[in-house]
């Protein structure tokens, strides 16, 4: 067994990305670190947090070796325009866009087992003019993938997503049977793949309340959500539902579920970050690479402050590495 690369992107550079990424390489782990960031405002960053980190710079021909403490192998990207921890500016979206394309390709042509992202402002990227709604859809279009699936896991308690970054006005035409069935498989290989459960029980939620209640309430789990539940575990697949998501995390599905798939992104996140607020993950399934990332946002006034907590980074750096190593085995 090998020591694997993984590649950290920052984020919004305003943001507290920076800052998580540095208490991380003040760490050690048993992976080989490189960050993908602008030199100048990293190096100011963790002087202004206080934090002893050298920056080197990663080549291509460094052989995998396990990361020291204070040391962070660099790729220098540019900003376009200085930045000032708390202020968004939409000049650097670019910058921003161009880290994660680098950390896909190094992916994509496996110099880098796996990438793990700290978080973006999804408004100033559009601000800046690019079309953009998250990680998740942007790395499905950079590596050319039609379905990906955004789930997040807090501790055993693990979230799927049918819909991500989407008005809720438009949630229930895009929950299709095509899609669903799609997206189930995609959740039941990866929990198998990347999670090792052999076979995995998904517990599926109701789009309307109370599970549409026989039809009195909405059509979803009459027309589309149970016909492809039904088509999928004649195949094979272990599923339960569609039931009400209001009751359906009550310990006893929970214990017998191992992933459950919400309709839309504010039906299932609540309730994973409740339960796990700052030491949950997000792990994009279905894509050609390895991508985890944290369970927060910017928090762009904690930026540069040193009261960013680094633990949801953490927890994703550590999934990223279990699960190349278990890949690797
Ligand atoms: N993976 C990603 O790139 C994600 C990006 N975002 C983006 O972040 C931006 C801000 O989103 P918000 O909804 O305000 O959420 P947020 O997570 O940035 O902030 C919510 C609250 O949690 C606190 N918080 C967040 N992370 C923390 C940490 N590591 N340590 C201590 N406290 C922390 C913040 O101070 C704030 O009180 C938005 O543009 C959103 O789209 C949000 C979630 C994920
Ligand atoms: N709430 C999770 C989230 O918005 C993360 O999105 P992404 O940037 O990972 O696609």
């Amino acid at each position: 067994m090998t020591t694997p690369k993984i590649i950290l992107t920052c984020g919004e550079p305003a943001g507290i990305g920076p800052d998580i990424v540095l208490a991380v390489a003040a760490k050690t782990w048993p992976a080989h670190l490189i960050c993908v960031s602008d030199r100048d405002m990293l190096g100011a960053r963790a002087r202004q947090l206080g934090l002893d980190i050298t920056l080197t710079d990663y080549t291509s021909t460094d052989s995998p070796r396990a990361h020291v403490a204070g040391e962070l192998p660099l790729v220098h990207i540019p900003l376009h325009s200085p930045v000032i921890p708390g202020c968004l500016n939409p000049d650097n979206a670019g910058h921003v866009l161009a880290t994660l394309d680098y950390a896909v390709e190094l992916c994509r042509v496996g110099e880098c087992q796996g990438m793990v992202t700290a978080p973006v402002q999804k408004s100033v990227i559009n601000d800046a003019g690019f079309a953009f709604s998250g990680h998740t859809e942007f790395l499905a279009d950079a590596t050319d993938t039609e379905q990906v699936v955004m789930m997040l896991t807090a501790g055993d308690l693990r979230v799927a997503l049918a819909t991500t970054h989407l008005p809720l006005s438009e949630v229930p035409r895009a929950i299709t049977k095509e899609r669903l069935e799609r997206i189930i498989t995609i959740l039941h290989q990866d929990l198998q793949a990347k999670f090792g459960i052999e076979d995995p029980r998904i517990t599926v939620l109701g789009l309307n309340p109370h599970a549409g209640e026989g039809g009195h309430l909405g059509h979803e789990e009459i027309e589309v959500i149970t016909p492809a539940l039904e088509l999928l575990k004649a195949k094979g697949l272990a599923l339960v539902g569609p039931l009400p998501a209001d009751t359906a995390f009550n310990p006893e599905v929970r214990e017998n579920t191992d992933a459950y798939l919400a309709m839309y992104h504010d039906q299932g996140l609540p309730v994973l970050k409740y339960a796990g607020f700052g030491d949950a993950v997000n792990i994009t399934l279905g894509l050609p690479i390895l991508r985890t990332s944290v369970d927060h946002g910017t928090a762009l006034s904690l930026a540069g402050t040193g009261n960013a907590s680094a633990s949801s980074l953490e927890a994703a750096l550590s999934l990223a590495i279990d699960s190349t190593l278990r890949t690797m085995q």
